[in-house]
């Protein structure tokens, strides 16, 4: 699949709009002000705050029912808030001049009529948006579905019908991108492409904010993290102050003399555990200082390095009180709920 794509969005001139002075001006920010969203008597998004800016991923996380596909809706108006306000390049999104062309969103990849065929799905996207129906076929292409674009969208498969959710998105070569889920059901290579294609958008100067659970991925595609709970913020940083700020490092040491180093080292007070794949995992010393007592004593060492935990521990150590759907330890046990 090609990666090209990214140098196809291209950029239109800037614009001066005429709002009011308190209304941010930046062209590709979207700012999140106190916004609240009640459904019912429930409040799913509650105050929240926060801005996604250019030239960078920003992943936006969450546990199940943090808030984040509604919050998503809120920015591009399909829903409205109870209180706060969303400005996307410094307006609210009704009142974008050509909405298509500053926000391009994958929200729910299963909208699509099933009866359409992938082209003429786009096709007709592109007409209702004043977009090129050009532009279908090579996105189409873009997003690798060039030999699918005849497959109805009824039988398109769900990492199918996800490129195909994206290549939607990108319809009219927008500055800011909002992806729900995208990963979701694209297989190894389309992930692959996602991932690079992200960051290429970024690269670019465009804005992107995604919402992932694959934890793995966002730490290797997120420049920033936006984490919510129960509709709350709970953070926003560089993913790897995130990351560093939340957990507690560990000194990952690995010796030929393993054992009595791990007694040495429990012996100096310090917390000290052994781990499957041989090494010792040490908390409570600096690397350099382990170094020196290995050294004072004589241990070889073939590995000493610090490990600051994944984006995965700081995200379960930052959510875990917002954590509303929850396993049973029962369900953890491999077989233990069947
Ligand atoms: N239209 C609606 N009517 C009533 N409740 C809703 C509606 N849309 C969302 N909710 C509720 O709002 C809460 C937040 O849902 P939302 O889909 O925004 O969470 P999320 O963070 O995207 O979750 P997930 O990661 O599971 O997709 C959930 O409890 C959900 O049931």
């Amino acid at each position: 699949m090609s990666v090209g794509l990214v140098s196809t969005l291209t950029c239109r001139p800037a614009g001066r709009h005429s709002e009011a002075p308190s209304w941010p001006e930046r062209r590709n920010v979207i700012v999140v002000e106190d916004l609240t969203k009640r459904y019912r008597r429930r409040t799913v998004v509650d105050r929240l705050s926060f801005t996604v800016r250019p030239g960078r991923v920003t992943g936006f996380l969450g546990p199940n029912g943090a808030g984040k596909s509604t919050t998503m809706r809120l920015i591009v108006g399909l829903d409205r808030p109870d209180s706060g306000r969303v400005l996307v390049a410094g307006r609210r999104y009704h009142e974008l001049p050509h909405p298509p062309s500053t926000v391009g969103t994958l929200l729910d990849a299963g909208w699509a009529r099933p009866a359409f065929t992938a082209r003429t799905h786009l096709r007709w996207l592109a007409s209702v948006t004043r977009t090129p129906p050009e532009r279908a076929d090579e996105l189409l292409e873009a997003v690798g579905l060039a030999r699918a674009a005849r497959k109805r969208v009824g039988d398109l498969s769900l990492g199918m019908r996800q490129r195909l959710g994206i290549a939607a998105a990108l319809l009219g070569r927008p500055r800011i991108l909002l992806l729900d889920e995208p990963m979701n059901g694209l297989d190894p290579e389309g992930i692959h492409w996602i991932r690079r294609f992200l960051r290429e958008t970024a690269a670019e100067g465009r804005t992107v904010l995604v919402s992932s659970h694959l934890l793995s991925e966002m730490a290797l595609v997120a420049d920033e993290v936006v984490v919510i709970g129960g509709g709350r913020l709970i953070a926003q940083a560089p993913t790897r102050e995130f990351i560093e700020r939340t957990t507690r490092p560990r000194v990952i040491v690995r010796a030929p003399d393993v054992l009595r180093l791990q007694a040495l080292l429990a012996r100096l007070g310090l917390d000290v555990r052994g781990e499957p794949d041989g090494t010792l995992a040490v908390r409570g010393a600096a690397s350099t200082r382990i170094g020196e007592i290995a050294l004072e004593n004589g241990f070889v060492l073939s590995e000493l390095r610090t490990d600051h935990g994944s984006l995965e521990d700081a995200f379960m150590e930052t959510t875990r009180e917002a954590v509303e759907y929850q396993s049973s330890p029962l369900a953890d046990r491999p077989g233990g709920a069947m």
